[in-house]
């Protein structure tokens, strides 16, 4: 090691003082003025090139340590799991897939009590809140909304879209997008969407019933389309015909490579990350998606502007280029906002509609208590569509897709940067700190919840609801002011689907909640296949 060859010895894992990093620069700094009269002496050019380039590296390395020091030392208060030097608590982690969660979820149920915990990225702290308690100072925030490092690396696909953006442009932009989600029009037009494809969807079930099969890429494909109809006006057909487009969003060929990047620190910087084989991939991925929806938003412009546009439905493409002149949006503004809400829109409802189903196949008596509501609703008609007085009748339905996303949900956590000293639950936490709000383990929480692991919908009645009645106790998407925008969008479309496949079908699966092991890859993943059967009803 660097610091060890100019004899900087100290083992991190002991939290130095301010004063022993001061001695330790001082007696760097003698050894390099050591090494500059030496260099001088020998007047050898390459050996200063060496001194320039290294200076400020160990610079940076010590700083680093400086840093490190003061964070231990403000950190000191929470606990952690068993740290190793330099490595921090990576040792902990493994090439499985599911390691990263399990080791998050396994430390917030160990330190419940504390209702947070650090894990140590080598020498870096992330505090990871898990307590609804405490939590307003994110979500009642106006000024705690800035995403933490990782949302960096998606940045090459959305720019900076409202996932990703902070200050005033976040402000600007989530003013505009906001009345596209309670448009009458728009939503209406989204209901027929939702309406057509999850028909599409159970049909391409049919053939498929009475035996075991993995729903998700099914599903997937028709939550692509669901989004890529509603966002832009054209649907990318991902239920009927492949195409690069639909490969490299809904086989998550995209999303591999930006969770792969995400779990190899060295891929991070972008001149580093093209130079792999990986790197060279995701360019050319960028490029399909990128070209896929700046086509479609040019063309929709060009029918737009010159009043041809013949579609009775609405896109929220639409609604932002009739903003565009008078709130100055170019075309690139437009697609990083279109491309945001196909990458948020898409695989989040594939994963809740997934886990749902499979909550809704382990539980008989759940499902049971569904046809009922669904028969009361739709009588024996099979086909007819969904409308929305449908819909607000679906109140034991709404509670169970509430609980699977309790239990399982679709983002397991949010990262936020501290952007000034904050207070949590009597534990500080300095400007500039990343924290993860861990919303898996906070749905956990046996004072909001009783009996937490237990899949009940009735707790989301709302003459239970008592028992959960603190604001950030179920937080599936996020909280405040910047929640999830998508929130009722998601609700609906998860609504009709459900509905559509459970009126013609009964499921049931022969694993258990236990065989399933969990990766945040993004968002929440099974590692492997969960298999479910479809049976007719009749
Ligand atoms: C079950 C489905 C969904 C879940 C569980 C979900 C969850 C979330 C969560 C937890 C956030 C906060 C992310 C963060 O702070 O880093 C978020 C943000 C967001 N979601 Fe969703 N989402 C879902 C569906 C959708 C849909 C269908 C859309 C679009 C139509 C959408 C669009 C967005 C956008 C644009 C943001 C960023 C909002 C902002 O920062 O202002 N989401 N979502």
């Amino acid at each position: 090691m660097l610091s060890h060859k100019l004899g900087f010895t100290n083992e991190i894992s002991e939290p130095m003082t301010l004063a022993e990093i001061y001695s330790q620069t001082l007696l760097v700094d003698l050894k390099l003025c050591h090494l500059v009269q030496e260099s001088k002496k020998m007047i050898s050019f390459p050996f200063v090139g060496i001194i320039i380039i290294l200076t400020p590296i160990v610079v940076y390395i010590l700083n680093l340590f400086r840093k490190h020091a003061i964070w231990k030392k403000a950190y000191e208060s929470i606990p952690s799991p068993p740290c190793v030097p330099l490595m921090g608590n990576l040792h902990l982690l493994s090439s499985e897939r599911d390691s990263f969660l399990r080791l998050l979820m396994a430390t917030a149920s160990k330190y419940r009590e504390q209702s947070c915990f650090c894990i140590w990225y080598s020498i870096w702290p992330i505090v990871v809140l898990t307590n609804a308690d405490g939590l307003e100072i994110f979500f009642s925030s106006t000024k705690e909304i800035t995403k933490s490092f990782e949302y960096k690396l998606v940045e090459p696909w959305l720019k900076t879209g409202l996932l990703t953006s902070k200050g005033n442009k976040w402000r600007t932009r989530r003013r505009i997008l906001t009345p596209s989600f309670h448009d009458a029009n728009l939503l209406q037009s989204f209901l027929i969407i939702f309406n057509e494809q999850s028909r599409i969807c159970t049909s391409r079930f049919e053939t498929l019933s009475e035996q075991p099969i993995d729903m998700y890429p099914f599903i997937a494909a028709c939550t692509l389309d669901i989004i890529c109809e509603a966002a832009m006006g054209t649907s990318c057909q991902a239920q009927v015909e492949k195409s690069e487009y639909v490969e490299a969003v809904a086989r998550y060929q995209i999303g591999d490579i930006i969770v792969q990047r995400m779990t190899t620190p060295w891929m991070w910087p972008n001149f580093l990350f093209k130079l792999f084989p990986i790197g060279r991939e995701h360019e050319k991925l960028l490029k399909i998606l990128h070209d896929f929806s700046r086509n479609i938003i040019n063309n929709r412009a060009q029918q737009f502007g010159g009043n041809q546009l013949h579609s009775k439905r609405m896109a929220f493409l639409d609604t932002l280029l009739a903003k565009m002149h008078d709130e100055q949006l170019t075309m690139e503004d437009i697609q990083e906002e279109v491309d945001t809400f196909m990458f948020e829109g898409h695989d989040t409802t594939a994963a809740a509609l997934n886990f749902a189903c499979f909550l809704i196949a382990l539980h008989p008596d759940v499902q049971q208590k569904l046809h009922d509501e669904i028969n009361r609703i739709f009588q024996d008609d099979l086909e007819r569509a969904c409308s929305m007085d449908d819909l607000k009748q679906m109140n034991y339905l709404e509670c169970v897709i509430k609980e699977s996303l309790r239990l399982l949900p679709s983002v397991p956590s949010i990262g936020r940067e501290a952007q000034e000293d904050l207070t949590y639950n009597g534990h500080k936490i300095l400007a500039g700190q990343t924290c993860y709000i861990l919303i898996k383990a906070i749905h956990l929480d046996p004072k909001y919840f009783p009996e937490p692991n237990k899949f009940n919908p009735d707790r989301f009645l709302p003459e239970n609801s008592a028992q959960h009645s603190h604001h950030f106790a179920f937080v599936p998407f996020s909280a405040g002011t910047r929640n999830c925008i998508g929130q009722r969008f998601a609700m609906l479309e998860e609504k009709v689907f459900l509905s559509t496949l459970l009126r013609k079908f009964s499921l049931t699966t022969t694993q258990t909640i236990e065989d399933i092991r969990l990766a945040e890859e993004i968002i929440m993943r099974a590692v492997d296949p969960i298999y479910i059967t479809l049976k007719r009803r009749r």
